[in-house]
């Protein structure tokens, strides 16, 4: 069997001593002296765990939160002196930074099983490996069957030159997908220029894409490149693509055709090299059958479709997107909140997804404010299941009811353990046990 990894941070250590004996049976044990040893020993992601053999003074506490900001990831345990948590700056930081702390004289079997306890739990969130995708494909996060579907369906697409015609629900990755089409073709040195059809007022979109000739209208006090023409050499992302109104319909399909542009208020042509990739979230095909959007244009443009699945349909993903944009995100959230509470992931795994990854995104982004405990709850992603207050009950009864289900929603993130749940609560474990009677849960 492999030892576990543990880095043991003693501040002033002159020699490193020997481990306990019963941690030295599952733990290969590194001491270091100092939090700059400590960062160069965290390097290496090796470690899930660590041990603070006592915390500094005032003095030195800011240092040591900085540290622990910076290597959040790791769950840390300390080891104090029996009166140090009279101290404001060492209660502080055991508040926030800290996983578990143990009193001296410590029980070495206790402190053992807290620290495998806190092992296990780390590797549950830890990142999966991640797959053999090339480096631009991988910003695609997800291993799913359909995930990995896209991405061969990129890496084709992006050996060719022609057209591409991306389909997809609103936030479900689209502008993702042509940025990795870009960056896999021959054109990844250059310009990537993404233009959102339906965000430029109509007045202003012919110029916009095309460019103008100085004295085209009033104001156009020079001549100036369009959109189009600013990603020679690159790609253009047309994204909503349908909201193109119909007379610029023509204009674009004459690009598509002849390869060049005419700035507005000018009769000069200007030879274009851009490759179009063009994205929508309504159906192109029944817009078209709708007189909305030019038959000719939309086959154009429907050389090489892609088909970007809702996030429902690749359900496999939503751990690891999850756990990706928590750590994208980390800088914003409290110190101590480590990750998903396993009810938080099962209340992803169930809800339906109709703003897809951005929604994702969204809700994990919000969480990670809101969270007050460890572990992210449902209720922090709002999705916690809404029981509607009975007919009548007034604001007390809901308070009451909010409450009982707070406690109850810690108690199992706990694994019913009191001390935990206290403190993911924020209350202390006299006033957890005094609601606990109050709300006659069984500890
Ligand atoms: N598989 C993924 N892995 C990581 N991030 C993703 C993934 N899919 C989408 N995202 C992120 O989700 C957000 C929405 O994606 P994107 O903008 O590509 O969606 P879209 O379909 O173009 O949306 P819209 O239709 O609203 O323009 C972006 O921040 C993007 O980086």
């Amino acid at each position: 069997m492999s030892l576990k990894k543990l880095l043991c941070i003693e501040l002033g250590a002159s020699s490193a001593p020997p481990p306990p004996a019963v941690l030295a049976a599952e733990w290969d044990v590194r001491t270091v002296s100092s939090w700059r040893e400590a960062a160069r020993a965290l390097r290496t992601p090796v470690y899930l765990v660590g041990v603070v053999l006592d915390l500094p003074g005032p003095d030195g506490a800011e240092v040591a939160a900085r540290f622990f900001r910076d290597y959040w990831h790791i769950e840390w345990v300390g080891v104090l002196a029996p009166r140090a948590l009279e101290a404001s700056a060492c209660r502080a930081l055991v508040a926030a930074h800290l996983a578990d702390f143990h009193t001296r004289p410590v029980d070495p079997l206790h402190l053992f099983h807290a620290l495998g306890h806190l092992h296990g739990l780390a590797l549950l969130r830890a990142p999966p490996a991640s797959g053999a995708a090339a480096p631009e494909l991988a910003a695609l996060t997800g291993d799913s069957a359909a995930i990995a579907r896209l991405r061969a369906q990129i890496v084709k697409v992006a050996q060719s030159d022609a057209p591409v015609l991306i389909w997809g629900e609103s936030g479900s990755g689209k502008e993702l997908t042509a940025q990795a089409v870009h960056t896999q073709s021959a054109r990844a040195a250059g310009p990537f220029v993404p233009i959102n059809c339906g965000a430029i007022p109509p007045a202003l979109i012919q110029s916009e894409l095309f460019g103008h000739a100085r004295g085209a209208f009033t104001g156009a006090a020079k001549d100036k490149a369009g959109l189009i023409e600013s990603a020679s050499g690159g790609t253009v992302f047309l994204d909503e693509i349908a909201d193109l109104p119909k007379d610029l319909q023509s204009n674009l399909l004459r690009f598509l055709q002849e390869k060049t542009i005419y700035r507005v208020g000018s009769t000069r042509s200007v030879d274009v090299d851009v490759r179009v990739i063009a994205a929508s979230h309504v159906n192109l095909q029944q817009a078209v059958e709708d007189g909305l959007f030019r038959e000719d244009l939309y086959y154009r443009l429907n050389v090489l479709p892609i088909d970007v699945p809702p996030l429902r349909e690749r359900k496999a993903d939503l751990d690891m997107l999850a756990q990706h944009f928590f750590r994208t995100f980390a800088t914003e959230k409290a110190p101590r909140l480590k990750g998903f509470g396993p009810d938080a992931l099962e209340a992803i795994r169930a809800h339906h997804w109709p703003g897809n990854v951005r929604e994702l995104i969204n809700r994990t982004r919000r969480a990670m404010v809101l969270s007050e405990g460890r572990l992210i709850g449902p209720h922090d992603l709002g999705l916690a299941p809404r029981r509607a207050p009975a007919a009548g009950a007034g604001l007390d009864a809901s308070r009451i009811a909010a409450e009982r289900a707070a406690i109850g929603a810690s108690l199992e993130r706990a694994g019913r353990n009191i001390t935990h749940a206290a403190r993911d609560l924020g209350v202390s474990r006299m006033t957890l046990y005094r609601l606990l009677a109050k709300h006659g849960i069984q500890p």
